[in-house]
């Protein structure tokens, strides 16, 4: 029996998967293999998936529900699992259920924490004392996406989003809108008009308001629904795109102004209030049980 199995309390707990916004992102060329170089800022928003890990004794990792089109062995939480059992050849299993909260398609990054949170999570229940480093070796095996979730800090992001600087940017009241559609990251970063030669900045110039996202016009000119919403935001503040879409965001000075937005918004688009965080609720929850365990 493993250490964790004697604190069935940690067990039990429900672990968080957060969304990301990307505040910008730069695309400033393209790896051998096709992968594009980008310059990034990961913040987390405290809207999450919620992951209960349940140990099972045979060697054998499954899910309680699985998700709509995504079949159980490519569940990002299965692969994830396995992929930590391969590496330490762990020998039980774990059966995974998922409360999913965040939008797929959405470029909130929820599939990518989900596999971080199944990382970082089963690492400590397991015992297994794998390093952060490490796991976010493991990760980006899974996804450009998964290393800043387990890094756990808002980041500047460069590589394919795996170097990661910390640093620190407002922790703003933001209005999310979710357009109806789904964007396929893969066919946004295929498109022949997309740019691919942006000259690198530096943190100052991001933090002097540099907030280009390079895949906005390919994902407007594709997507009618994300456009609209842009302009649905505008009206309040400087509306953006994270990642590939299809969600876009605008950031208030205050908990008013943006409760303001939200409620003139949700009458017509599914919207989310939520607040920018700079430390993963993710090590929020890890920190907690530590400190009880
Ligand atoms: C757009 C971002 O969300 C910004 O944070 C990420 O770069 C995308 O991360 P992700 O969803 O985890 O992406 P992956 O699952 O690794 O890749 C999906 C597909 O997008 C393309 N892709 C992804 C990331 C990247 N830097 N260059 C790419 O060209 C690849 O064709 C890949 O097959
Ligand atoms: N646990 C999971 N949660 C969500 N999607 C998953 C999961 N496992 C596999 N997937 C697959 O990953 C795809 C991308 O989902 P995700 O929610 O991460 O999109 P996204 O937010 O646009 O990601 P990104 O911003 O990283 O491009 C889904 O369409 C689905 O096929």
């Amino acid at each position: 029996m493993t250490e964790m199995r004697n604190n069935p309390s940690a067990w039990a707990e429900k672990w968080p998967a957060p969304a990301k916004l990307n505040l910008m992102l730069r695309i400033t060329g393209r790896r051998d293999d096709g992968y594009h170089l980008l310059q990034t800022v990961f913040q987390f928003i405290d809207l999450c998936d919620w992951i209960t890990f349940h140990p099972v004794d045979e060697d054998r990792v499954g899910l309680y529900n699985t998700l709509p089109g995504v079949a159980e062995a490519d569940d990002l939480t299965v692969r994830a699992a396995q992929l930590l059992k391969a590496e330490t050849g762990y020998a039980r299993g774990v059966r995974i259920e998922v409360e999913k909260n965040l939008p797929m398609g959405g470029g909130l990054g929820g599939g990518s924490s989900d596999a971080a949170t199944t990382l970082v999570a089963l690492n400590h229940l397991w015992g297994l004392g794998l390093t952060t480093e490490r796991l976010m070796q493991l990760g980006v095996r899974l996804g450009a996406d998964v290393p800043v979730f387990v890094f756990g800090q808002a980041a500047w992001g460069e590589g394919v989003g795996e170097q990661l600087q910390a640093i620190n940017v407002p922790e703003c009241w933001t209005v999310v809108i979710r357009p109806d559609c789904h964007v396929n990251t893969g066919e946004i970063f295929s498109d022949k008009g997309l740019t691919r030669d942006s000259k690198s900045i530096r943190i100052v110039d991001f933090t002097a308001g540099q907030h280009q996202n390079d895949c906005l016009e390919v994902v407007t000119r594709r997507y009618g629904a994300v456009k609209d919403a842009l302009g649905a935001l505008s009206e309040f503040a400087e509306g953006r795109l994270t990642g590939t879409g299809a969600c876009v965001f605008a950031q208030f000075d205050s908990e008013r102004s943006a409760r303001s937005a939200y409620q003139a918004l949700a009458g017509k688009w599914q919207c989310y209030l939520v607040r920018g965080v700079n430390q993963s609720p993710l090590y929020a929850r890890l920190g907690a049980i530590k400190h009880t365990s």
